[in-house]
């Protein structure tokens, strides 16, 4: 899987050269390759933002360097293989789900916003020539799409197969599969007793179907108390 960045700050992801990612990108399960968007401008300022056209605050970010660092990072041919992945406040809510089907790409592109947004003509050109993903990752404003790229790209990398070491652990996740759609019941490891807090003794008992009962109970109760959206889905089998 080659993964690629067009940022204004292409530093955020000197970041993947250490920890998993960077032991996939070893491994050459992943290879990673970051951007300046500025190499693809022309003047003495390396401008890559203007005033937005019908007026309001702020700059947007001009199309040309955009289209001109599409054309030598991806190419000018169209291909629907290639993912392009536009994080923004106004994107579709990514999902764990929405990870699982990016994580067989052999290709993906992330295009870091900054300012109030990218020319929306970059959107509508990277849409007709290859697979546009606009990426919400909640309802909160960063600063640019740089931290929702890096996000992204742990969500999507770990499910890559080969990455993950365990893939058992995968399965047991919140909002995996074998989870039913429900959150992740609460976790506990040794000393059984630690600052006066103690270990749930049905988790001791060495009784597989009274602690598998406990872990749904928990579950179901973490969902409904933290997740009521949660609750209706078909995939959470509580309702
Ligand atoms: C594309 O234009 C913009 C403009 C402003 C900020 C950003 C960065 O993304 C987010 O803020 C975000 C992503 N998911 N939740 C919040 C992109």
């Amino acid at each position: 899987m080659r993964l690629d960045y067009l940022s204004i700050f292409p530093a955020y992801f000197d970041v993947l050269d250490i920890s998993l990612v960077g032991k996939a990108a070893i491994n050459g399960l992943v290879e990673i390759h970051a951007h300046d968007l500025r190499d693809w401008t022309h003047d003495r300022h390396r401008t890559v933002d203007d005033t937005p056209c019908g007026g309001g605050a702020g700059m947007v970010m001009k199309p040309d360097p955009w289209g001109e660092a599409f054309d030598e990072i991806i190419g000018t041919e169209s291909d629907p293989s290639v993912h392009v992945i536009f994080p923004a406040p106004s994107g579709t809510p990514f999902t764990q789900s929405a990870a699982a089907e990016l994580s067989s790409a052999q290709r993906i592109v992330f295009c870091c916003g900054r300012y109030e947004g990218i020319d929306h003509r970059v959107i509508d050109y990277a849409r007709s020539m290859w697979t546009v993903h606009e990426v919400s990752l909640g309802d909160y404003v960063l600063n640019g799409g740089e931290v929702a790229a890096l996000a992204i790209t742990e969500a999507v990398v770990r499910l890559v197969p080969g990455f993950m070491g365990n893939p058992e652990s995968l399965a047991e996740e919140s909002f995996s599969a074998g989870q039913d759609g429900l959150l992740e019941y609460p976790l506990f490891t040794r000393p059984v007793s630690w600052r006066g807090l103690d270990v749930p003794e049905v988790l001791m008992s060495g009784h597989h179907g009274r602690i598998a009962s406990w872990r749904r109970d928990e579950s179901v109760r973490l969902t409904r108390e933290r997740r009521p959206d949660l609750t209706d889905s078909d995939s959470s089998g509580i309702h």
